[in-house]
């Protein structure tokens, strides 16, 4: 029991429509910001709060645990759009902690998901420990890179696209207008990418300002393939600093950079990394795979500075998930699969080709045991069997299962979310 605070009896429901106030509080408190409520925060809360999604943990009438989540779309290997139930805001205030708070609004959420017929749960974690005993696997990861400028060898007289595209600064209207398309567009064809909402729009561009976030209005410029198509958007900040010599060292910082074609990726990445002043780029959370060290003449001018699990996914229904995604490989695997927390554990036998896919529940021999949550890590083919079975998180009751799983299940790029939420 905590020492803190013995009181047992936390309730734990859905916050009432009059209950964004109290609930924002614990929430701002959980996450260690000022914990004062202001009106435009309960305002803006109340535009996008779904009461009946929107869980507190009450001691009393005082809300000590919070807990979201909204509908959301991921996009699977192929490019099928999956229901998700996307997980945020998640405190227990620091005086209700370990005992048990988490735990229960997670089985309540990921037992209103299975019933609504969302096919995984998805969230960002604050930190690793926490979520892989709910069937959470790390299902992505992000790398940074940090550019240093002058070593990339670019020239910047010839820093601009060379197939009859061009770059061109536009201004927030402008992004409004086409960068929810042009998103579109990429996330269909990006395995990990979720959808973004008007409202994300509206703060990347400035035109929602959140008091509890220091906003910097950012330059942002778009690829215009040769026949006039955006097919690329950058956003970046640029800080202000000067050496003692009067020399610039300015860093960008991009803040987005989305493109549905490498011809875009190279344009919008060598201008960022090609502006006068500008000496170092930060690239923020990048795939991990991203091809940006390779359209630089030299490579090693962008070094990793950061590299982390970013997507959680937790797979709800096996059948489902495993149907909605693509194959590149031919093959079939019968996989028995654990789930102390939900209905997903069973026995399921994969047939898998580039042609088409079915799973099934099957009684038939395992060929490869694992965990709810090793089966969520692999299902975005970013994670290998191999590597998880030589963790002992997989175990192969067929030699050789380990690598079909790989064969069948592994992808060429990378899955990657470029969002948080
Ligand atoms: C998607 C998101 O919103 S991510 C944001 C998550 N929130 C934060 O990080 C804010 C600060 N932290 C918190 O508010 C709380 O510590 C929470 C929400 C992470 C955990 O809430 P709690 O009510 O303390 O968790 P609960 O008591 O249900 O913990 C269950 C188990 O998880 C473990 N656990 C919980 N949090 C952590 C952690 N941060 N690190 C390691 N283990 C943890 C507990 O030790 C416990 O283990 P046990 O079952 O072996 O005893």
């Amino acid at each position: 029991m905590n020492p803190l605070n013995p009181r047992q009896d936390i309730d734990v429901r859905p916050i009432r429509d009059d209950g964004v106030p109290e609930w924002t509080r614990a929430l701002n408190t959980g996450f260690l910001r000022p914990p004062s409520v202001s009106e435009a925060e309960i305002a803006d809360r109340g535009g996008y709060l779904v009461p009946e999604r929107t869980l507190g943990a009450f001691d009393g009438e005082r809300c000590v645990g919070t807990f979201r989540s909204f509908p959301q779309e991921i996009t699977a290997v192929g490019g099928a759009a999956v229901r998700a139930a996307a997980i945020t805001n998640v405190t227990v205030t620091s005086t209700h902690r370990r005992r048990g708070i988490l735990t229960r609004m997670m089985a309540r959420e990921l037992a209103a998901a299975e019933e609504r017929g969302d096919v995984v749960a998805t969230l960002i974690a604050a930190e690793y420990p926490i979520y892989g005993r709910y069937g959470f696997g790390a299902a992505t990861t992000a790398a940074e890179w940090t550019v240093d400028v002058p070593r990339t060898g670019l020239d910047p007289r010839r820093a601009g696209p060379e197939d009859g595209g061009r770059v061109d600064l536009v201004d927030a209207d402008e992004v409004r207008k086409t960068g929810p398309e042009l998103y579109e567009r990429f996330r269909r064809a990006q395995p990990g990418a979720v959808d973004r909402s008007e409202r994300w729009w509206r703060i990347a561009t400035g035109a929602l300002l959140l008091d509890r976030v220091t906003w910097t209005e950012p330059f942002h410029a778009v690829y215009r393939d040769a026949r006039g198509e955006v097919e690329g958007l950058l956003s970046y900040t640029v800080d202000d600093r000067w050496g003692d010599a009067k020399q610039p060292l300015q860093t960008a910082k991009v803040t987005d950079l989305i493109a549905v074609s490498p011809a875009a990726e190279r344009a919008l990445w060598r201008y960022v990394c090609s502006i006068d002043w500008v000496t170092r780029v930060r690239t923020g959370w990048r795939a991990p795979d991203d091809l940006l060290p390779h359209l630089l003449p030299d490579p090693r001018a962008a070094a990793i500075t950061s590299q982390a699990d970013w997507l959680w996914v937790r797979i709800l229904d096996v059948v489902a998930a495993l149907e909605a995604r693509t194959y590149a490989a031919t093959g079939a695997l019968v996989l028995e699969v654990t789930d102390g927390q939900g209905a997903a554990g069973g026995r399921y036998r994969l047939d898998a080709s580039p042609e088409g896919v079915s799973c099934v529940r099957t009684t038939e021999d395992a060929e490869l045991t694992l965990g709810i949550a090793e089966l969520s890590e692999l299902w975005l083919g970013g994670e290998s069997a191999v590597r998880l079975a030589a963790l002992g998180r997989v175990r192969e009751e067929r030699a050789g299962a380990g690598p079909l799983a790989d064969a069948l299940l592994r992808t060429s790029r990378r899955p990657w979310c470029p969002d948080i939420f």
